[in-house]
């Protein structure tokens, strides 16, 4: 099996021996093959639970998991184990082996030769950013950011259907941990696995998951769902307590400036008559143009009050604080516009061309609720 399967929990229940309640209760939901589902709640709910019921490494009580439409629990633990790649905090290599000896775990299991082996772990250290010559160190030789890559790069090594992730950042600082978020992210666009990605940081579940399953105490399934309806609809009080205050906020940057239309704005080039740039102001209903050079490229504003009868010139523009792109996220280009006393702010074309204007309210409609 290669490439990414689909992964479903239906009516899932584990009560460890002797625990007064469940661990994991009735829990339902599907994740479609090459999708990142996170789950995430509070201490105790159950996230690790929950992943470790999927490669078997404890046995559920009630219910089943299918993996590609099969039960698990119809599978060879070992076996299923190999077919699934598993990534957690820290402790995950093996000390006394090399980073390649590490990356080799699953393909020396499955009794790859040698060149075959060597070959893909060249290709793993570089799908993961790692150089060559780190294959011969020992995991104490690197930091926790490249531990955490040889980590993903060993668990990918047999092209695993799906991943685990149990915290697999949570012990890196922040810088890195980014860093690392943004290069999984980078990779999966590339491999597109079905991942299980646990974490206790809903910032971090609004950022890496196609899907969030978020868990309340008992291992119960609060809600389902994408980050943004997740953000923009909680299903009940512990949810939007979950997700914080912030919510709003939290969903403008999963918003960029391309998914919104921009208001055209008006614009003065350097050069033409004052006039003609007064009427256009007018027309718009703006108190102020967007002064274009003759490249048509965005060089400042001109609060028409500056319109003195002469032709528009480059002097009596205020230069531009910022401008924006049409990647830039709706909760920078907030940040942008409010830094420059709430004046709309200019969007650019990749070629430096003016794309339109972003204002408060333009921001503020996109974070209406979906009807
Ligand atoms: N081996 C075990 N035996 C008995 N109870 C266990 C065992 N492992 C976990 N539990 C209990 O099951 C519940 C769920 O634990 P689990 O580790 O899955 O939670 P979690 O959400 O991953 O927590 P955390 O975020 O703190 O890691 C907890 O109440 C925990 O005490």
């Amino acid at each position: 099996m290669s490439g990414a399967a689909p992964l479903e929990f239906r009516n899932v229940g584990k009560r460890y021996p002797g625990a007064d309640r469940a661990a994991i209760d009735d829990l339902s939901f599907a994740v479609p093959a090459g999708e990142i589902c996170v789950l995430v709640g509070p201490s105790g709910c159950g996230k690790t639970t929950a992943m470790r019921l999927v490669n078997r490494m404890i046995d559920l009580t009630s219910g089943e998991i299918l993996l590609d439409g099969k039960s698990v629990t119809a599978r060879k633990p070992a076996e299923l184990r190999r077919e699934i790649g598993y990534v957690i905090q820290q402790i995950g290599l093996f000390p006394h082996q090399t980073i390649a000896q590490n990356v080799a775990t699953v393909p020396k299991l499955l009794g790859w030769d040698k060149g075959r082996t060597e070959q893909r772990v060249a290709e793993l250290l570089e799908l993961v950013g790692l150089p060559a010559e780190m294959g011969a160190r020992y995991p104490s030789q690197l930091s926790g950011g490249q531990r955490q890559r040889v980590g993903v790069a060993r668990a990918l090594a047999a092209d695993p259907p799906l991943m685990l992730m149990d915290e697999p950042f949570g012990a890196i600082d922040p810088i890195n941990r980014e860093r690392l978020q943004d290069e999984f992210l980078r990779l999966q666009s590339e491999i597109r696995k079905t991942v299980v990605f646990v974490t206790h940081d809903i910032d971090e579940a609004i950022k890496m998951g196609d899907r969030i399953a978020i868990l309340r105490e008992g291992g119960k399934l609060a809600q389902y769902a994408t980050p943004d309806e997740l953000l923009a609809s909680p299903a009940d009080e512990f949810v939007a307590k979950f997700v914080g205050a912030d919510r709003g906020l939290k969903r403008l940057t999963l918003s960029h400036l391309g998914d919104i239309q921009l208001a055209d704005g008006a614009v003065a080039r350097v050069g033409e008559p004052a006039a003609d740039a007064r009427q256009r102001a007018e027309r718009h209903g703006a108190d102020e143009l967007v002064v274009l050079d003759g490249a048509e490229q965005p060089i400042g504003r001109l609060p028409i009050e500056r319109l003195n009868g002469q032709p528009v010139a480059v002097e009596d523009a205020d230069p531009l604080a910022a401008t924006a792109g049409r990647a830039t996220s709706l909760r920078d280009a907030l940040s942008l516009v409010v830094a420059d006393r709430n004046r709309p702010l200019v969007v650019v074309e990749d070629d430096g061309r003016l794309a339109g204007l972003v204002s408060l309210e333009l921001i503020s409609d996109a974070l209406r609720p979906p009807e």
